[in-house]
C-alpha cells in the first residue's frame, strides 16, 4: 500500500461504497448520477440539481417591491434583514416550522408551496442564491442571503 488509505473516514456527501459482485473489489457510487469509480472520492459528488425551499422578505429596493401578501412593500432592507433573522431564530430554536413561516410570510409566490422551489441546476437562480444554496448539505439552513429580489433564508431539501 503506497498511499495512506483512510478507509474508515466518512465518504464525502453523495457517494456510497459498494463491493463488486464479480471481483469483490470495493468501488464508489455517485448517488446523484449513478456513475461508479474505483478511486476513493475526495470531494462531495456534484449533485447537478438540488431542491430548496426558501423564505423571502422583500423590501423597498427589491426588483419587484410587491407580493401576494403586500401590494406595495415599503420596509427598508435593514428591516427586512431583522425580520428574516427573527424567522431564522425561531426555526433554529424549533419554535416555528420553516414551512409554516414560508407559507405565512414569504414574499415569493412559492409561499403557496411552503417555500418549495423544486429541483434546479446551476444557471437557473440569481447568482448569490445559487452560490449559497449549492454550499448547503441536505437539511441545512442558510444564513440570510441578499439578491435583487430581497433577503432570503434557504433550506436545502434534496
Ligand atoms: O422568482 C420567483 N419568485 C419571485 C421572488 C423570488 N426571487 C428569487 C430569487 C432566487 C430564488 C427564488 C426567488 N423567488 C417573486 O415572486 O417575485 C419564483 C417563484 C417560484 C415558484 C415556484 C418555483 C420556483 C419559483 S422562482
Amino acid at each position: 500500500e503506497t498511499t495512506m488509505s483512510n478507509d474508515d473516514a466518512p465518504l464525502p456527501e453523495g457517494w456510497e461504497m459498494r463491493t463488486s459482485r464479480s471481483t469483490g473489489m470495493t468501488y464508489y457510487l455517485n448517488m446523484y448520477n449513478k456513475k461508479s469509480q474505483w478511486e476513493r472520492p475526495e470531494a462531495p459528488a456534484d449533485p447537478g440539481e438540488i431542491r430548496c425551499s426558501h423564505i423571502l422578505v422583500k423590501h423597498a429596493e427589491s426588483r419587484r417591491p410587491s407580493s401576494w401578501r403586500e401590494e406595495n412593500i415599503t420596509r427598508t432592507k435593514e428591516e427586512a434583514m431583522e425580520i428574516l433573522k427573527g424567522y431564522r431564530k425561531k426555526i433554529v430554536a424549533n419554535d416555528a416550522a420553516f414551512v409554516d413561516l414560508a407559507t405565512k410570510y414569504s414574499d415569493c409566490s412559492s409561499a403557496k408551496r411552503g417555500g418549495d422551489l423544486g429541483m434546479f441546476g446551476k444557471g437557473q437562480m440569481q447568482a448569490p442564491f445559487e452560490e449559497e444554496a449549492f454550499k448547503l448539505k441536505v437539511g441545512q439552513l442558510s444564513k440570510p442571503v441578499e439578491t435583487d429580489s430581497g433577503v432570503h433564508i434557504i433550506l436545502r431539501t434534496a
